[in-house]
């Protein structure tokens, strides 16, 4: 579904953020991208629909190029994302929000004068009602709690009918019992409805909990891509310790 191939991404300040990254996710699949603060998770997640270009290297979803900047429409109407800081407009209703994800799916006028067609209204309604804030839709953002924001930023997801979900940290700002909460939700999203995941954490017990995959990511570098059945504690300190002799065969191969 998803093809990184040798992708690099060096910032203007000169800080490489990622060296030769390669790895394929596979439709179904609930990856987790692991890796210390810095080690460049986010421009991993964020490049995947383009909102960081990138150097070098190849991403392609289902076979198209996301550098191609005329394929970037479409590839967005396809993968959703959500964030940590959830990234919705907190004096817009729930449904609003909810809303600006069929935008790729109305026309621009009639969604600039918020003229939504009744089916994207039901469509949205559902989502909210999917992400348990049915009695919510009609509520400001700003009065609900993170959780309950963090479950609008799905909900937008959901409403774009994506086949991948691309999350950048997106329980880093709740308590331990509301990250529970979301990470079951997308879990429950994961399987029912059969939509790809693509998450950062920082969390490894989460990580290990409710991912099938895990991707660790060190110093731009991905140190290792394995299922999460299997993975042993020596593996997860490649991403974890501060022993780069460690990583020094994984950077020889890169
Ligand atoms: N816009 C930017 N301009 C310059 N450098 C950046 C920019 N964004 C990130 N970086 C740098 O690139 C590296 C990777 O950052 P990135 O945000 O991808 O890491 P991360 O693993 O997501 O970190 P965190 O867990 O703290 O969010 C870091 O050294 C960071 O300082």
């Amino acid at each position: 579904m998803l093809e990184i191939r040798n992708l690099s991404k060096t910032y203007n300040n000169k800080v490489i953020a990622l060296k030769n990254v390669s790895l394929t996710v596979n439709k179904g699949e609930f990856a987790m991208v692991l890796g210390l603060s810095g080690a460049g998770k986010s421009t991993l997640i964020r490049s995947i629909n383009g909102l960081i270009s990138v150097e070098a290297g190849s991403i392609e979803f289902e076979g198209v190029s996301v550098s191609n900047k005329e394929n970037i429409n479409k590839i967005r109407k396809d993968i959703g994302i959500i964030f940590q800081q959830f990234n919705i407009i907190k004096r817009l209703t729930v449904l609003e929000n909810v809303l600006c994800g069929r935008l790729a799916y109305s026309n621009t006028i009639m969604s600039s004068l918020k003229l939504f067609k009744k089916k994207d209204i039901n469509w949205a309604l559902d989502c909210i009602e999917r992400v348990g804030l049915k009695e919510k839709a009609y509520v400001r953002s700003d009065q609900l709690s993170g959780g309950q924001q963090q479950r609008v930023g799905i909900a937008r997801a959901l409403a774009q009918q994506p086949k991948l979900i691309l999350a950048d940290e997106p329980v880093a700002s709740l308590d331990p019992y509301s990250a529970e909460e979301i990470l079951e939700l997308l879990t429950e999203i994961n399987k029912k409805e059969g939509i790809t995941m693509l998450m950062s954490l920082h969390n490894v017990m989460l990580a290990k909990k409710y991912g099938n995959r895990i991707l660790g990511i060190k110093n731009g570098i991905l140190v290792f891509d394995k299922q999460v059945i299997g993975l042993t504690e020596k593996e997860m300190q490649l991403i974890y310790t501060m022993d780069t002799s460690l990583i020094k065969e994984k950077q020889q191969a890169v």
